[in-house]
């Protein structure tokens, strides 16, 4: 399985991703280039977090434009799995991928954090290794995490269960409905502000992201 990790100017957690797909998971594993135009080897794209163009205008507002976001949209388009965290998250909904929009935190102030999660839905690649309902705790490091979307798209998002993970007990950055992730409706481009990557090696405290590589993974191997 080849993951395709897309590198922007002021990406930052790129190479996190590739430590776990690469190092971790043992995968084929190519840095992309935003410039690049032929991602056609890959069979999942991740958007990493960071603060690609220095978070100017609004976060992932500029390198949506970047060219292999075009290519991304084909991707996704041909049912292929798009995976963004956090600032890659922000690009997805910016490039129109996902539904919404990140604005700034709730107290206007950049929140660090570990946050208790809660899996929605397990009956995607992204979430099947997981229990439904389960509670996992996951890195959060954002200064633009609050989801919103106009009423009738939340309901949308919440009738056809494309919320896979919501923030339980506190709401750290006043996500509507404490939406913490989104999926599109065909279930293969997954945007989510948690970082799965900062949790999946016990030296740094955690392993409950590793289980949404692991899911999808599982998933690639078994359509082979
Ligand atoms: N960790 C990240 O990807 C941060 C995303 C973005 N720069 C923000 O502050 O909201």
């Amino acid at each position: 399985m080849k993951f395709g990790i897309i590198v922007f100017p002021g990406s930052n957690c790129d190479r996190d991703v590739a430590y776990v797909t690469r190092d971790v998971l043992q995968q084929p594993t190519r840095m992309i280039w935003h410039e690049e135009t032929d991602i056609t080897d890959l069979d999942v794209v991740v958007v990493p977090g960071g603060f690609s163009y220095g978070d100017y205008l609004r976060c992932g507002a500029i390198a949506r434009f970047s060219p292999v976001m075009q290519q991304v949209v084909k991707h996704a388009q041909t049912g292929k799995f798009v995976l963004g965290i956090c600032n890659g998250f922000q690009v997805l909904t910016e490039v129109g991928l996902l539904p919404g929009a990140l604005m700034r935190n709730r107290e206007m102030h950049f929140v660090c954090d570990r946050s208790p999660i809660k899996v929605e839905r397990n009956n995607l690649p992204w979430t099947q290794a997981y229990q439904s309902g389960e509670i996992i705790t996951l890195p959060i490091a954002h200064g633009e995490g609050q989801f919103y979307a106009d009423k009738d798209v939340v309901q949308q998002l919440e009738d056809n269960r494309q919320v896979l993970f919501r923030y339980q007990d506190n709401n750290p950055n006043g996500s509507i409905n404490s939406i913490a992730g989104i999926c599109n409706l065909q279930g293969n481009v997954l945007g989510m502000m948690p970082h799965p990557e900062r949790a999946s090696d016990p030296m740094l405290g955690g392993t409950d992201g590793l289980k949404l590589f692991e899911g999808l993974l599982a998933r690639v191997e078994a359509l082979a």
